[in-house]
């Protein structure tokens, strides 16, 4: 799914009508036709529309048309200065007034006591508002008699459902200005905004449903931002799939660098995960003392000590990925050998924990390795990374995970509720994952997932995207059932789950 701002569907309204000549009555049209499927007809038969001038406002007239065409009881409200109206608009209403649907007018200077009252009324005596004051043209405050009717909707309400955006919210930024409709479902067009991603906005905008407008995919890919909510079509198209002609081989030689006294689950972690999730070899590179205890529980991987140089030199050479990081501790031991790694090494990197705890103030030495390190830090590495706060990596990380990535030439996978993978050009919201999964180990899995998916050949950005995906869709399957979920549970799961998208794909 595609996310967008103000700006893109401005950008593609323009585009359509000034170059391809689709009249901007059409789009609204379709975007008409397509907002009444979510209305839930079925259920209900009591209509209120509340419309502004705009084309939002435009979107409601239709929609209020559409709903009388099939036997609706619908009321409709308009708000704002006639001279403003769009000509689309403009149309709509010419044709509800013509075919004697009653639109109240409340005029942004005159006396709207009474109808004020009339809508509350209505509202009362309905099923459904359906919101259309603005969409993705506001972006100043909302005061005066908008915002008097917000405020009646929000605390008169019933079913409120608002189309492309509840009305009151920058679609760019997820700024509340001033008031906002708390809509149960929000009907939006071709884009989900991207305002819809900051936190703060999950009570204003309901389920989202994204809808099509009759824009032709090859304009919108054109002009899109390159900011996408991952699908599972997109991760059932790129994972690697088995068939009887595959051997280890083709399924990459991965080594895990991770560990130490104390921290020997985390090794074991992210070997079992890369392991599950369909390498053809793992090794595990960890300390001597805590050797023997991971080569017992991981019995399909091979493990390795730093005191065999002449062997891990040949492993770093001859891997098609490397994992670093998870439970090697946050000394200069770890920056040495991560050092070592990196010079020594030509395959993509993916550092985790205290790789990125050690990375602090040495960012420069990713430097020289372009385009093949990934970093998965949460809030709390990310901060110590960028020296930002962890708040205002909260607020804006989306820019930030982009600009980080794009200035230091890798891929970032940012944790957290929405987990963000970019590399300053392309990004992607991962939908899966939940709060029940927030304890140890998770991140250690994550790594294992991801190394093993780029060892086996998916193109490196697409392998950190699916890992993300499958890592918490697992959770989202497990947690229906579980209070919490720990990462074995979720290597466990791992290979039922690739061979049912698998299966899927081969079918
Ligand atoms: N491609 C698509 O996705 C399509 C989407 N459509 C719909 O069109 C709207 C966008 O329509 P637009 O006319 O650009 O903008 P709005 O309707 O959201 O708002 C503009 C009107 O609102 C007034 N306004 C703005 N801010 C305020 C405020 N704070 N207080 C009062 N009034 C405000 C503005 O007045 P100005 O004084 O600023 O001129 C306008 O009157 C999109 O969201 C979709 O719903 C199309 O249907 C088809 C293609
Ligand atoms: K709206």
């Amino acid at each position: 799914m595609r996310i967008g701002t103000s700006m893109s569907t401005k950008r593609l309204d323009e585009v359509c009508v000034n170059e391809y000549k689709i009249p901007l009555i059409v789009m609204m049209e379709n975007a008409i036709l397509s907002a009444i499927k979510h209305l839930d007809m079925d259920l209900y038969d009591k209509y209120i529309v509340v419309s502004g001038v705009g084309n939002n406002g435009g979107d409601g007239l239709g929609i209020a048309r559409q709903l009388k065409a099939r036997g609706k009881d619908v009321k409709v409200f308009v708000v704002g200065s006639m001279e403003k109206i769009t000509p689309c608009s403009k149309t709509n209403l010419d044709i509800l007034k013509a075919m004697n649907i009653s639109c109240r007018t409340l005029d942004i200077k005159g006396e709207n006591i009474n109808i004020l009252e009339e809508l509350k009324t209505s509202i009362k005596n309905s099923d459904v508002l359906v919101d259309c004051i603005f969409g993705t043209g506001l972006e100043r405050e909302v005061k005066g008699v908008f915002k008097d009717i917000i405020n009646i909707i929000n605390t008169n309400k019933n079913l409120v459902y608002s189309i492309d955006v509840p009305s009151g919210i920058n679609a760019t930024t997820g700024e509340i200005l001033g008031v906002c409709i708390k809509a149960d479902k929000t009907i939006s067009f071709e884009f989900y905004k991207r305002g819809f991603l900051k936190y703060e906005t999950k009570e204003y905008i309901g389920d989202v449903v994204v809808e099509h407008v009759g824009i032709p995919e090859h304009i919108i890919k054109k002009y899109d931002d390159n900011e996408y909510i991952t699908s599972i079509d997109f991760v059932k198209g790129n994972i690697k799939s088995k068939n009887k002609f595959s051997f280890k081989n083709n399924f990459g030689k991965v080594t895990i660098f991770a560990g130490s006294k104390g921290f020997s689950g985390a090794a074991f972690i992210a070997s079992e995960a890369a392991i599950k999730s369909g390498s053809g070899l793992v090794t595990l590179v960890c300390d001597e003392d805590i050797q023997d205890i991971i080569s017992s529980k991981v019995s399909e991987g091979m493990t390795a000590n730093y005191k065999e140089e002449n062997r891990i030199n040949k492993l770093i050479e001859t891997s098609s990925a490397i994992g670093f990081g998870c439970g090697m501790g946050d000394n200069k031991l770890t920056l040495e050998r991560l050092e070592y790694v990196l010079n020594k090494s030509n395959c993509p990197m993916i550092i985790d924990a205290d790789g990125l705890n050690v990375l602090k103030n040495n960012i420069n030495i990713l430097k020289k390795c372009e385009n093949r390190i990934i970093i998965t830090p949460h809030l709390g590495e990310m901060s110590r990374l960028t020296g930002k706060s962890i708040s205002y990596i909260k607020e804006n990380r989306l820019d930030v995970a982009k600009e980080f990535a794009k200035e230091n030439n890798i891929i970032v996978l940012l944790k957290g509720y929405e987990t963000i993978i970019t590399d300053g050009n392309i990004l992607y919201i991962n939908p899966t994952g939940n709060s029940a999964m927030a304890n140890g180990g998770m991140g250690d899995c994550l790594l294992g997932m991801i190394t093993s998916f780029i060892g086996q050949g998916l193109e490196i950005f697409n392998a950190v995207v699916c890992a993300a995906y499958i890592h918490g869709y697992i959770g989202d399957i497990l947690s229906k059932k579980l209070y919490t979920v720990n990462a074995t549970q979720i290597i466990n799961e791992i290979p039922s789950i690739m061979n049912e998208f698998d299966i899927e794909i081969n079918l």
